[in-house]
């Protein structure tokens, strides 16, 4: 027999009892009314697998890998071409080979390959956030963004309004709506997807025409820029121009050159979807806790002061130094998980769990964000706290579990860009609160802006509120700023 659940209706299942809002309190919910980790649900579409606890998803999502690797097809992402992303590719030859791609660039082994890149849009933020706070939600993005597009294309963004920028946004919220759950009647009835988009129940088809043109823009234009470069002799350097210069000396001429150019593409355009908007949310919530914990603001400035001081903005050789910014780090993770259910998988093959049927296909869903405020681990979990994570001695405490594997991910699937972000975190910590004092700032019409700690979205979910009350803590900070800006200029 299946796991506990809600009762399924016939024909519809539990479609009506999914959750739209916050769904990661209410897989909780079910988990303590049936009193189990593991719940079953039922949909028109494929049955789902909601794991609770840390134990259950090491056990089937880490330690059972070779079968719950998969991924949920989801017509619509096909349809506006979303399919390039080899985080939403089924388990296979041709996932594998698109990750592969991915590690020889981003490798785990070699976390400093990007880190210039990294310290000068961290650095340029505090410089807008200095001139302007009212945005700092925008700069933020903006940052996290020009570090992403930086590195893949080589190219430099500077404002939001850039045109390769307004894409991929664009593209992504397409992203976004495709794998709403039960969103799409083509999801149900796969054949509409044959139809003229014209016809009834052609909606579907009319939303991912809409999206299309965006998609294809974000995969191929800034790629066609740098192989074009390349072809002139003036490459710039860039993961995309290294990638074209291998395939240019292994398969230049021959027809594997497009097969593996098609798969170059794929992958920069899955690495800024899922680069960009999962780092920008942690950011964000960082400053938002900072906002509405001062004691914990004050806490991690001390460290800063004492360990670097005010002559200087921090370096990468600093970070070993400061464990309560690590500390800190844990906590934002933690406190508000970027992506609350994880990203699911789907099991390749039927399986059994405490005696329970876990049939093949379905979709296991990591309530990610119920391990991370199980009070068993983390006693008081809403509150942020990043001292849980402090021993005595005060070096970070190994016996108090890291919250970062459960946010990154789970067996083959595990996040292969969490180096990537776990430093763009981290300097984004240090800088901010070395230079600046965070509190919640004022709105547009100049009122006191009213902070809340909710967190809002699916698949990435972001704070809703968001400070802008950046102040540089005194003349000499301001002055950093300033020299670091002349410097990022000259
Ligand atoms: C705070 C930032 C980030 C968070 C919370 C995050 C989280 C995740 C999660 C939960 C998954 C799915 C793991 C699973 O299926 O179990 C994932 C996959 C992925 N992430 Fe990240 N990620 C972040 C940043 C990044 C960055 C900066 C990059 C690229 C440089 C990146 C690239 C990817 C890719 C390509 C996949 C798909 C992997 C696959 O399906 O094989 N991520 N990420």
């Amino acid at each position: 027999h299946y796991p506990p659940g809600p009762p399924p209706k016939p024909l519809i299942g539990n479609a009506l009892d999914m959750p739209k809002v916050r769904p990661w309190e209410k897989y909780r919910e079910w988990c303590r009314t049936y009193n189990s980790d593991i719940i079953y649900l039922s949909l028109p579409t494929h049955p789902v697998i909601i794991v609770n606890t840390v134990k259950v998803a090491m056990e089937l999502l880490d330690k059972r890998s070779n079968i719950y690797s998969g991924r949920i097809r989801f017509y619509m992402v096909e349809m506006m071409s979303w399919d390039l992303h080899f985080g939403g590719m089924t388990y296979g030859a041709r996932w594998r080979a698109h990750r592969q791609l991915f590690h020889k660039h981003f490798p785990p082994t070699d976390t400093d390959k990007y880190t210039d890149v990294q310290l000068r849009e961290i650095r340029r933020f505090l410089s807008h956030a200095l001139k302007s706070p009212q945005h700092t939600r925008k700069f933020i993005r903006q940052a996290i963004t020009a570090i992403i597009v930086k590195i893949l294309y080589g190219k430099q963004i500077d404002s939001m309004d850039d045109e390769y920028v307004v894409t991929a946004e664009k593209a992504t919220e397409g992203l976004s709506i495709a794998v709403l759950p039960g969103g799409h009647l083509v999801e149900f009835f796969p054949i509409l997807r044959h139809f003229p988009s014209w016809l009834p129940g052609g909606g579907s088809k009319r939303v991912a025409e809409k999206y299309i043109p965006y998609v294809r823009n974000l995969r191929n234009k800034a790629f066609l820029e740098v192989k074009s470069a390349f072809g002139k002799g003036t490459p710039r350097p860039c993961v995309v121009s290294s990638m074209i210069e291998d395939i240019h000396a292994a398969h230049g001429g021959t027809a594997e050159e497009a097969v593996q150019e098609d798969m170059a593409m794929n992958v920069a355009g899955s690495t800024y979807t899922a680069g960009a908007d999962t780092t920008t949310s942690a950011a964000e919530s960082f400053v938002l806790a900072m906002a509405l914990y001062p004691d914990v603001q004050r806490k991690a400035q001390a460290e800063l002061d004492r360990v670097i001081g005010s002559g200087r903005l921090p370096i990468w050789d600093d970070l070993d130094n400061l464990p309560y910014i690590r500390a800190t780090v844990m906590e934002t993770w933690r406190w508000m998980p970027v992506t609350p259910f994880g990203v699911p998988h789907c099991v390749t093959a039927d399986d059994m769990y405490e005696g329970y049927h876990i049939p093949k296909g379905a979709s296991v869903v990591p309530n990610v964000w119920a391990m991370l405020h199980n009070p068993e681990d983390y006693p008081d979990p809403e509150n942020f706290v990043p001292d849980r994570f402090i021993g005595k001695d005060g070096k970070i405490d190994s016996s108090v579990r890291d919250p970062t594997p459960l946010l990154f991910g789970f067996g083959r699937r595990v996040c292969p860009g969490k180096h990537i972000a776990i430093k763009n975190l981290q300097m984004f910590i240090a800088s901010v609160l070395l230079v600046f004092d965070i509190s919640a700032g004022v709105d547009e019409d100049g009122k006191p802006n009213k902070l809340s700690a909710e967190l809002l979205g699916a698949m990435v979910a972001n704070p809703v509120t968001v400070p802008t009350g950046l102040k540089p803590r005194s003349a000499a900070a301001a002055q950093l700023v300033h020299e670091s800006d002349l410097a990022l200029s000259a």
